[in-house]
């Protein structure tokens, strides 16, 4: 890994509609000092993904909805910082990294950048934006088409953009850019074709492609996952340095918390959609404060084996971003979760099935057969958050309500005396029998807000 350098600054950037404005969207409250300029500020950003389900649609029966690829996200991009998205795969990272350049269009909220706000701008309007706003993509092979020389690869954002034509001019910024990104001599690789280079050469072409027209910004989406692990750690510098001497900013986008640590100046963890925690990379590292973040904190892997911690995240995965769990999405994995975290009735059918797995056969025989559906207890209507404050379980035929009646209560007070306890249960308010079903009633719930917390952000109601 290099060496990271000295963070430019880690102070809040200037307020943008009041201090608590200021505070809330950079993730700090650290002390005030040379303040950065903001060089992008999102606000309340929302990117749905429509979920058509055609034919069945046409029919009036379809499943609609939408994926909340991004939920909600106010931040603030510093001029000159790094900033990295982090998160499990489905988190959100690359979509909110892509509404930036306004490659993926918002559904609500705002990005602003240079006086305007990049989700009202129609295309091509946007286009000339672009030249400033750049993407560095995940697999280098696929970023460059193979039929096409380096020389004109890398020139075409100049072309496009109608910086410079054809010719000596053109040629002369190509080798200035290929020798920035340390391809030399550069006029060797002018009439090269990707499959000449290596994977690291490739990449160095890219940031080549992606300097070239002078941009401010670079989202750079798992820019060293494709790569050889010999050569991650001197991409890794070498944007460090393009960094230095362009002036620029990036947003890294990755699931990696160690490349993270040395390349970041500030994180912002993201889980379903929404940043959980944010703050300077430092702070976050030595205080995680979310319970998410500790969890992928733990599941790093420790070279000291006299160290060693659970690599395993906690249980059950990521979940579907089509119908958030209510609350805290968060919350069905959480080892510490409580009473208003936000438990709902498909929270029951999870409980129900982990405990069917440890059960005897018989006996999961005999507790299964009691629900008449037991594979959609509690399931919310697609495309939307929980919201509801109880769940009606019906039995089956031939059974009663008493008898699923008896069975949760038995199941409860199982739960309540093992250790660890189950947390479901500490959000259930009641159990009981309404018109021939079983209703589970939940504790009210509120999705938890960004709030600062020893120098950096965490959306957790422990910390509230
Ligand atoms: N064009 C799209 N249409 C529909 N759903 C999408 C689209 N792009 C992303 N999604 C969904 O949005 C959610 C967030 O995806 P996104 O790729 O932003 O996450 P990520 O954290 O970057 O994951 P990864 O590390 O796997 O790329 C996922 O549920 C994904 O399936």
């Amino acid at each position: 890994m290099p060496t990271k350098p000295e963070s430019p600054d880690t102070t809040p950037a200037p307020p943008a509609g009041g201090p608590d404005r200021a505070a809330a969207a950079t993730g700090t409250t650290g002390p005030a000092g040379a303040a950065a300029e903001a060089l992008i500020e999102v606000d309340d950003l929302s990117v749905h993904f429509a979920i058509r389900n055609g034919a069945l649609q046409r029919l009036g029966i379809g499943d609609s909805g939408a994926v909340r690829a991004v939920d909600g996200v106010s931040l603030t991009l510093r001029r000159g910082e790094v900033l990295g998205l982090v998160g499990e795969s489905g988190s959100g990272k690359t979509t909110l990294g892509r509404a930036l350049l306004g490659l993926t269009r918002a559904t609500s909220g705002s990005i602003r950048y240079d006086g305007q706000d990049l989700t009202r701008l129609p295309e091509r309007r946007l286009r000339p934006l672009r030249r400033r706003l750049q993407m560095v993509f995940q697999d280098p092979h696929a970023a460059l088409n193979p039929a096409m020389d380096i020389r004109t690869a890398v020139g075409h954002p100049l072309r496009i953009h109608g910086l410079a034509a054809p010719g000596p001019e053109l040629d002369a910024r190509v080798v200035d850019a290929l020798e920035r990104v340390g391809l030399s001599p550069a006029e060797q690789f002018l009439d090269k074709y990707p499959a000449d280079l290596s994977g690291g050469q490739k990449q160095r072409v890219v940031l080549a492609r992606a300097i070239i027209a002078g941009p401010e910004l670079l989202v750079a989406d798992e820019p060293i996952s494709m790569l050889d692990m010999s050569v991650r750690a001197k991409i890794l510098q070498l944007m460090l340095d393009l960094r230095r001497d362009l002036d620029l900013t990036y947003v890294y986008v990755t699931h990696d918390l160690a490349s993270a640590k040395y390349f970041c100046d500030r994180i912002a963890i993201m889980y379903l959609g929404r940043i959980v925690e944010i703050g300077p990379t430092e702070q976050v590292f030595a205080e995680p404060r979310h319970p998410y973040t500790r969890a992928l904190l733990a599941a790093v892997p420790e070279p000291d084996p006299a160290r060693a911690v659970p690599r395993d995240l906690p249980r059950g995965e990521i979940p579907d971003a089509a119908h958030p769990p209510r609350g805290c999405s968060f919350h069905p994995r959480c080892p510490v979760a409580f009473e208003r975290c936000g438990w709902e009735g498909r929270d029951l059918r999870a409980l129900l099935e982990r405990r069917w797995l440890q059960v005897p056969a018989e006996q999961y025989r005999a507790e299964r057969a009691l629900f008449a559906d037991p594979d959609r207890i509690g399931t919310p209507p697609r495309g939307t958050r929980g919201e509801e404050l109880s769940c009606d379980v019906a039995p089956a035929r031939g059974h009663t309500a008493e008898e699923l009646l008896a069975l949760l209560r038995r199941v409860r007070e199982e739960d309540s005396a093992r250790e660890p306890r189950e947390p479901f249960w500490r959000g259930v308010t009641g159990v009981r029998e309404v018109e021939g079903r079983v209703r589970v009633e939940f504790a009210p719930a509120e999705e938890p807000e960004l709030l600062p917390l020893a120098g950096h952000r965490t959306a957790c109601h422990l910390h509230r």
